[in-house]
């Protein structure tokens, strides 16, 4: 890649368009704008990971790409540890890169109760289609792994919908380090396919530098605000100007810039999230998940509102989960070879909200779920129970603390229709959305329809942000797709403003 990910010495920076954030949806903005022979800045806060010092170890990849070490979590009742990249590439550098389409009833729900214009699957689908060849979103060849087997297996017995995968791949080794930066290259992640195109078309990418803030005059932003270091470990500021201004520092960061950037109408007020509860399951064969794919098949049946499918497994990751309950759970660390890790997740109706903290980097992040997406996870961790029995476990463990465990299928009905126990459900989150819905309904939406921030002509937001609400399914393409879209609106808007500007003068 030439050029790219250069320190800065600089301090005064100028281009046609800055980006905040190289993640899905920054890097499809560097795309279209770079191809459209912009001169692009792209400023991101993580550092450059590239597949050849992928780390080995997975402490080693969650201090270097995860953000804040994957210690993140909202506040509630109970907190729901949440996960995001922080890397040159963003999530796609540490996801899984399964690649799904939003559902198209809810597309259209979306587009009608937001007043979304132009909203439709039909108009959507080329930039789905535009984020699909940009991945190689496809199946991945070869023996998938018995982690698959199982959730396949068990699904089908049940007679539900089981559904194989589609990832962004190309010739995927099975080196199972999806989470921890692809070693070898395969997975088409944003540092692997659209930013080294972005960055040999000109555009400079400045690794390790953090936006504070966008200055904001007469309706326009004007000087974007950020630090890096020099390769003393000295300080840097940096003041970039450009004509337009892209955030897509993600679904959390986003909402917290454009506050602390004194803009909050609708901002950071609508966190939707896919809450996830894991089940461990031991089997009386080995499972040896770690020499595997993560299982690449999902149980498809109760989409979009349910899904259930398995998690990236090493010894090191789950001793981790098991953590969370190590006084009961620690033992089955000695039959980590017959162990699976499975979940289940909901599109829930609770909401969060994202709030900047003065002097500390992260914002404050609260989501609280509604009373019947306690019933919804008791549904999903049923059906996940069901399915690990029809698919011959042992025993199946549910990631709610002290819980001893199921025994047989007859047992796993415990929370049918019922709230799981509020105290002890340990719930995670990788999918994190919402905080700047768009559309023309103002009581509802931080940006117009085309991602741009109300009242401030230049001003785009373009990742997970602007997913209306939550999917249901794994959202990068989404993202990218919109991400494409608003990417192309707001080069449309800004050669009519040019225009607009040349007959006046
Ligand atoms: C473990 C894991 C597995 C996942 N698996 C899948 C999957 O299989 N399929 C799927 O579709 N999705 C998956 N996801 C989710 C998907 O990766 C994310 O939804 C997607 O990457 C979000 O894109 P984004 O552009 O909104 O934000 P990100 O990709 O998070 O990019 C935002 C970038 O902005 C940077 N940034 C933040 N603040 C600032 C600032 N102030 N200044 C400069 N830079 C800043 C961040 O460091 C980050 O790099 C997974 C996520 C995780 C964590």
């Amino acid at each position: 890649m030439k050029g790219s990910f250069r320190r800065n010495s600089e301090l005064q920076l100028e281009a046609d368009a800055v980006i905040i954030g190289s993640g899905a949806g920054g890097a499809s903005v560097s795309d279209v704008l770079t191809a459209a022979g912009l001169s692009v800045i792209m400023l991101e806060e993580g550092g450059h990971v590239p597949p050849s010092s992928a780390p080995r170890v997975a402490s080693e990849a969650f201090a270097a790409a995860w953000r804040s070490g994957g210690l993140t979590a909202a506040i509630g009742r109970p907190p729901i540890a949440y996960a995001e990249g922080c890397c040159v590439g963003g999530g796609t550098e540490i996801n899984s890169a399964i690649a799904q389409r939003a559902d198209s009833d809810l597309l259209d729900q979306w587009r009608k109760l937001y007043k979304i214009e132009n909203f439709t699957p039909d108009e959507l689908a080329r930039y789905y289609e535009r984020a699909e060849t940009t991945v190689n979103a496809s199946l991945t060849s070869g023996p998938l792994g018995r982690p698959t087997d199982i959730l396949r297996l068990g699904g089908k017995a049940l007679g539900w919908k089981v559904s194989e995968l589609k990832r962004g791949q190309r010739g995927c080794k099975g080196a199972n380090r999806c989470s921890f930066v692809c070693p070898n290259g395969a997975k088409q992640s944003m540092a692997v396919t659209v930013l080294p195109k972005a960055v040999d078309r000109g555009m400079r990418l400045f690794a390790r530098t953090r936006v504070d803030k966008i200055c904001i005059e007469k309706g326009r932003a004007t000087v974007v605000v950020a630090h890096s270091q020099d390769p003393v470990g000295q300080a840097v500021h940096m003041r970039v100007r450009a004509g337009l201004v892209f955030v897509c520092a993600g679904a959390i960061h986003t909402p917290a810039l454009l506050r602390r950037s004194s803009l909050r109408k609708r901002i950071g007020d609508t966190l939707r999230i896919h809450p996830t509860i894991r089940v461990t399951a031991l089997f009386d064969e080995p499972v040896d998940a770690h020499q595997s794919r993560l299982p690449l098949t999902a149980v498809t049946e109760f989409m979009p509102e349910q899904r259930i499918g398995g998690s990236v497994f090493t010894p090191a990751v789950f001793g981790l989960s098991l953590a969370e309950d190590w006084t009961n759970r620690g033992d089955l660390m000695q039959a980590w070879r017959f162990c699976g890790s499975y979940y289940g997740m909901i599109r829930p109706r609770g909401v969060g909200l994202v709030r900047p903290l003065a002097g500390i980097n992260e914002p404050l992040v609260r989501f609280k779920l509604a009373p019947e997406d306690w019933i919804a996870l008791g549904q999903v961790l049923t059906r996940v129970g069901r399915a690990m029995f029809a698919a011959d476990a042992r025993k199946v463990l549910p990631s709610i603390s002290g819980h001893e465990g199921w025994t047989s299928p007859d047992e796993v009905d415990e929370f049918w229709n019922k709230p799981l126990p509020k105290g002890s459900t340990n719930l995670m989150t990788i999918h994190l959305f919402s905080t700047c819905p768009p559309g023309e309904h103002r009581d509802a939406c931080a940006v117009d329809s085309y991602g741009r921030v109300r009242g401030v002509e230049n001003l785009f937001v373009a990742d997970g942000s602007l997913i209306p609400e939550a999917p249901g399914v794994n959202p990068q393409m989404t993202i990218m797709a919109l991400a494409f879209r608003v990417a192309e609106a707001a080069l449309s808007h800004s050669a009519q403003e040019r225009a607009r500007s040349a007959a006046r003068e």
